[in-house]
């Protein structure tokens, strides 16, 4: 059973592990997001909610600076990974992108043996040591609730690996570079109820060690895994509380309208 953390710091600056603040993003004329502000504390699970086209996706991959790489994006407004300003021109993006790790929707494992799937951001950093890869490996996949199920086919190609084994790879490659927060896209949506079930106990696991962020069509997965839960509408952060309350009693009638299926 999934242990929540209802005594979040929420009251210094300095405490937050992700922020935006009036962040506002354009996709040619058309307004995506309106002014998002919101503090994400460090080794907490945060789930993103809403309805279809509502800027879930695109809140998420403004901290990895994802958005980027499309055409004819605007982007304004602040966004800070550890009180860094990560639109500021003078940052190294190469060097912050280490910090996060990102796991899509769909599994993308690379057509790779398993073991070079979790190494290869070791290898694309320059690490040459082949103890060190190898533990980092080792460790990853055991972080990843894998190494059991792969052990003995580390060599074999990756995607051979079921659905569900794919996206704890991926999962397992993302945190071999040791992020420290772990942006996911609907990580569990093209995926059985038994692989959906393995992967919100390992997000629950992995929060010792990471700060995650998920977006979710899934009210039950938000409910169960995550410390507190956003909800936006068309663009906006409607209402950003703990998950408990948000289920309960949220303060908005929109985000009642929405968790009790009355649209979206
Ligand atoms: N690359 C893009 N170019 C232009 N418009 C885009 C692009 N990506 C998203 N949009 C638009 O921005 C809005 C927000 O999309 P986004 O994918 O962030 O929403 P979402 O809440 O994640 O939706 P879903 O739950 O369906 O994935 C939508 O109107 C979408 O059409």
């Amino acid at each position: 059973m999934v242990q929540k953390n209802n005594n979040l710091k929420t009251t210094s600056n300095g405490e937050y592990k992700l922020r935006s603040i009036d962040l506002s993003l354009y996709y040619g004329q058309k307004q995506a997001l309106k002014e998002v502000s919101i503090d994400i504390t460090a080794n907490t699970v945060t789930a993103f909610i809403g309805p279809s086209g509502c800027g879930k996706s695109t809140f998420l991959r403004c901290f990895n600076r994802m958005n980027d790489l499309i055409p004819d994006v605007t982007i304004k407004g602040k966004v800070l990974i550890d009180e860094v300003d990560i639109y500021e021109d003078l940052i190294d993006v190469y060097e912050y992108r280490k910090k996060i790790g990102m796991v899509f929707q769909k599994p993308n494992p690379f057509p790779k043996t398993i073991f070079e799937n979790v190494a290869f951001g070791l290898r694309i950093n320059g690490e040459k040591s082949k103890s060190v890869v190898q533990d980092t490996v080792e460790n990853a996949l055991k972080l990843s609730a894998l190494w059991d199920e792969v052990k003995d086919n580390l060599h074999k190609s990756a995607m051979a690996l079921s659905g569900g084994q794919q996206q704890r790879l991926c999962i397992a490659r993302a945190i071999a570079v040791k992020p420290s927060v772990l942006l996911m896209d609907e990580p569990a949506s093209a995926l059985d109820p038994i692989s959906t079930a393995k992967i919100e106990e390992l997000i629950y696991d992995l929060k010792k060690d990471f700060t995650i962020v998920i977006v979710t069509h899934n009210m039950q997965q938000a409910a169960r895994i995550s410390d507190k839960t956003a909800f936006f509408y068309m663009g906006e952060l409607i209402e950003y509380d703990l998950t408990d309350k948000i289920f309960t009693n949220p303060a908005k009638d929109a985000t009642q309208n929405y968790i009790t299926g009355r649209f979206g």
